[in-house]
């Protein structure tokens, strides 16, 4: 059943990499990027907002390739489509973008055609595509996600994250894309660090999972990529060393980078000083960046309800954005 009179989808942000759960531990983020998707005779896109700015507007689009991986999936036609995004996600800042998009667009297209493909389903399509399961884990089901990947199965759990976490982000005026932020990881790692990690991961998973805020600290360290990623991002190592003396709970590269993202407690923290610290250890590097404050979100992507004679812009401006 084709729905000829399209759908909407509003899809959240995402940040991966969660402390020492590299590849592995993400979460939802209440920043979020709208795609409405509709048959039509020839493929139109629409793409709004400075985030999309230089996104192809044909069919060699990740959206659109996408969106036929899903028809080619569940054996439906549907060459010839209209897109219209509008995106507050920053492109290639290590918020998620690709997986977002990724995200959006299967399960735009999967609604589209009926929904015959299960979520389970457009999980594992979204991690062989973006091959980061902790991202678009994040933004298909939302809250805190931990994720399996082995090259052909995903597997996932989420968690409902503690209610008083909030989300500060520092994101840095630069891009840096993922694959330039791999390039400079090791192949092999050593036996010491893998336990550093592993262990840390762990006490991390059970510590969002049991509402323990206090032990952040000390679980969110990582030795697998950060430290290597921290010539690409000036101003970071201070920034995971000291940012718990000025209100964190605990800090991370998030996703491939270049933002930096700190956990907070607001309940017995007003922020203003850890925002002015990262800003200034920033600035102190000469990069200039600007902070948002966010909240893990619960929800992973939503179909929205079309009102007629409404666009997809109208109805975006009639919602409050983060
Ligand atoms: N809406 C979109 N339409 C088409 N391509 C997109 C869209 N959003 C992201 N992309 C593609 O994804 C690339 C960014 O992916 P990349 O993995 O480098 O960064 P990210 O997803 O923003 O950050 P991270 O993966 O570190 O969280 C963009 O350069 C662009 O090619
Ligand atoms: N886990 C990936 C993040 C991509 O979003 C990396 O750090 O390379």
């Amino acid at each position: 059943m084709i729905r000829n009179e399209g759908v909407r989808v509003k899809v959240p942000a995402s940040t991966a990499n969660l402390g020492p759960g590299f590849d592995t531990l993400g979460m939802a983020l209440t920043l979020y990027a709208w795609i409405e998707m509709k048959p039509a005779e020839a493929t139109v896109f629409h793409l709004h907002g400075e985030n999309l700015d230089g996104l192809p507007t044909d069919k060699s689009n990740l959206l659109y390739k996408v969106a036929q991986s899903v028809f080619d999936e569940a054996g439906v036609s549907l060459p010839e489509l209209e897109i219209t995004m509008y995106s507050d996600i920053p492109l290639t800042r290590g918020l998620g973008s690709s997986a977002s998009a990724i995200v959006g667009a299967l399960y735009a297209a999967n609604l589209l055609i009926g929904s015959p493909l299960s979520l389970g389903r457009l999980f594992n399509m979204a991690t062989a595509l973006e091959h980061h399961p902790d991202n678009v884990g994040a933004s298909l089901y939302g809250g805190i996600i931990t994720a399996v990947w082995d090259g052909a199965h995903a597997e996932a759990l989420r968690i409902e994250p503690p209610e008083q976490l909030d989300v500060l982000v520092a994101i840095p005026d630069f891009q840096l894309s993922t694959s330039k932020a791999r390039e400079v990881l090791p192949k092999q790692i050593g036996m010491s660090d893998a336990v550093y990690n592993i262990s840390r991961a762990s006490l991390l998973t059970a510590a969002l999972t049991m509402g323990r805020l206090d032990l952040i600290k000390d679980a969110m360290r990582d030795r697998l990529h950060q430290p290597y990623r921290a010539s690409l991002v000036p101003g970071m190592g201070r920034i995971l060393e000291e940012a718990t003396e000025h209100g964190a709970l605990g800090t991370a590269l998030s996703g491939a980078g270049p933002t930096l993202l700190a956990l907070v407690d607001r309940t017995d923290n007003q922020g203003e000083e850890l925002r002015s610290f990262l800003l200034g250890v920033l600035g102190n590097e000469g990069i200039t960046a600007r902070t948002l404050w966010l909240k893990p979100c619960t929800h992973g992507v939503t179909e929205l309800t079309i009102i007629k004679g409404s666009s997809l812009l109208d109805m975006i401006k009639g919602e409050v954005k983060a």
